[in-house]
């Protein structure tokens, strides 16, 4: 570790739309899947810190729920935590698709992040889509939006400047010392993992509204010191048509969800486990608060 008067170390907040990529991005960088990802928007919906930390600094990154307009509870909740992160950062990274000129969304959200008086960075994602002369005109574009402090393209699939846009958060990061222990990686623990893990699958798995309407608790974690571990998860859902849906035919669709996810827990956790999945509906919990805090949206 650097004498601690060089150390940089602070909180970066990625903010977007749906599906742009940022937990693509913080998984890349963390070497690791903290936080799962899907061809579906909306996949995140909590704050989710990946801690990464080198030689000479230490960036401590937020992964927040994309920005939307909300329109029912659980949508209120997941922007309500986008901008509470925002708050706690240091640092705020908007990342952005190249496809197409800004749109009144993300002036509003400039003119809002504007407001935090916050480094502003501004990343353009997914440039391996388009064409380099496609691209300099939305840059152009962004520009008239505000003076942000950077503006950078990168492909956070294929890696392309991600040294770079990482070495620019780290010129911004305030001087101070580590603010985890340096082998930690996330203030997550296994629990959440494997809920995440489930409701991952979930998503990959079943078609329509069936992702959005699932939710995922883990309601028995017990380790074992011989043998594997017991997890006993419960997939909720809102209505008795989408349980059937769940299980599947001679309950082929679950098991095969149980298999995918319990192979992916085991690979993230290093050690054996035994996972008992469930289906319950727990109607219309989307919609209201009281249910959301049950289930951990707090
Ligand atoms: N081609 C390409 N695809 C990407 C890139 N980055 C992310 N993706 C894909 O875009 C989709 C969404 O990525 P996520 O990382 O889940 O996006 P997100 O912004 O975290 O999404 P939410 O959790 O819904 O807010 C996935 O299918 C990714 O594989 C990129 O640089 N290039």
């Amino acid at each position: 570790m650097q004498n601690k008067k060089d150390f940089r170390s602070g909180y970066v907040a990625v903010i977007g739309e749906p599906n742009v990529g940022k937990s693509t991005l913080i998984n890349n960088y963390m070497g690791c899947k903290l936080s799962i990802v899907t061809h579906k928007p909306q996949t995140t919906r909590k704050k989710i810190m990946g801690i990464l930390t080198k030689e000479d600094y230490q960036i401590i990154f937020f992964d927040t729920p994309g920005i939307i307009e909300p329109t029912y509870e659980l949508q209120k909740y997941m922007v309500k935590t986008a901008y509470s992160v925002i708050k706690e950062a240091d640092i705020l990274l908007m990342m952005v698709e190249p496809f197409k000129q800004p749109a009144k969304i993300h002036r509003d959200v400039v003119k809002k992040l504007a407001t935090f008086n916050k480094p502003i960075l501004l990343v353009i994602n997914k440039v391996d889509m388009v064409e380099k002369d496609k691209l300099l005109p939305i840059i152009a574009s962004y520009n008239t939006l505000m003076k942000f402090s950077e503006i950078i393209p990168i492909s956070a699939k294929e890696g392309t400047n991600l040294e770079r846009l990482l070495s620019l958060i780290v010129q911004y990061l305030p001087e101070g010392e580590p603010l985890y222990p340096e082998d930690s990686i996330t203030d997550y623990n296994e629990r959440f993992l494997a809920a995440e893990i489930i409701r991952e699958k979930v998503f990959e798995f079943y078609g329509e509204e069936i992702p959005y309407s699932s939710t995922v608790e883990i309601e028995e974690f017990k380790e074992r010191e011989k043998g594997r571990d017991y997890i006993k998860a419960i997939i909720y859902v809102e209505r008795k048509s989408q349980k059937g849906i769940i299980i599947g035919e001679e309950g082929k669709a679950i098991k095969h969800v149980g298999v995918i996810a319990r192979k992916d827990i085991e690979d993230q956790l290093g050690r054996e486990v035994f996972l008992e999945l469930h289906v319950k509906v727990m109607e219309k919990w989307r919609k209201d608060t009281h249910k959301l805090k049950r289930l951990g949206y707090q």
